[in-house]
């Protein structure tokens, strides 16, 4: 694997220049392939970049939106990443846009993933853009440190699809995609914002097992290069 670090002055610069650079690949694939597909991360970093993308005059009708994590809650809670997607990214021109919801009312976090990874299927792969966001515990995605299913989310031998994850810290039961599902994106971005998260990049990128930080998992073998975007 290869990483590239894009370095901006602030977030407000990073939000732009990283909605510039993912209309780009959505429009890309809109006119190559008739249709685009992206993979988001929730928590509390992409919520300005959201926002910028969401203006962004791309053919929205033809990109489908998805996360890459999900907490196993209905969208109407506070700590739903489809919430913040809701808010924050499905508004104005990408009001169009479709999304793929990983949260299903489904009886069990294993049937939703079930359910969510039979839909996925029909997006084809690999995503157009996959976005990964990294913990201060150097977990992406649900893979997290010590996390009930971590060795088979990051195993390659895992196939593509959504699975359940817990871990504590995590709060409530987690639905993530594979390994397997995230790897190859066509344009796969690492956005991580803050002194405390470069340090943490910067542990993740020495010696030391993936089980600890799961981020090595990308950093080390994800089959497309890694294109960090980064903000104090
Ligand atoms: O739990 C999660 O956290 C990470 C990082 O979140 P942040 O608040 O530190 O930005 C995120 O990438 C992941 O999607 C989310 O489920």
């Amino acid at each position: 694997m290869s990483a590239h670090l894009h370095e901006f002055e602030n977030g407000a610069a990073l939000a732009e220049g990283l909605a510039d650079r993912i209309s780009g690949a959505l429009a890309d694939a809109v006119a190559t392939r008739g249709r685009a597909s992206i993979a988001v991360s929730g928590g509390s970093t992409p919520k300005a970049f959201f926002k910028a993308l969401s203006s962004r005059d791309i053919d929205w009708s033809k990109v489908t939106i998805t996360l890459v994590d999900e907490r196993f809650v209905p969208a109407d809670n506070p700590r739903s990443n489809h919430l913040l997607v809701a808010d924050n990214l499905l508004q104005g021109k990408a009001k169009a846009a479709r999304f793929l919801p990983l949260y299903r009312d489904a009886g069990s976090a294993e049937e939703a993933a079930r359910i969510v990874s039979a839909d996925a299927e029909a997006l084809g792969h690999p995503f157009d853009v996959v976005i990964l966001g990294m913990g201060t515990d150097g977990h992406t995605a649900s893979f997290f440190p010590g996390g009930s299913r971590l060795a088979e989310a990051i195993s390659p031998e895992t196939p593509r699809g959504v699975i359940t994850m817990e871990a504590e810290g995590a709060g409530e039961t987690r639905l993530t995609f594979t390994f397997a599902s995230l790897q190859d994106a066509r344009l796969l971005v690492l956005h991580i914002e803050g002194q405390g998260k470069k340090d943490v990049l910067a542990a993740a990128e020495s010696e030391g097992p993936e089980t600890d930080m799961p981020i090595r998992a990308i950093l080390r073998r994800a089959a497309a290069p890694v294109d960090i975007y980064w903000a104090p």
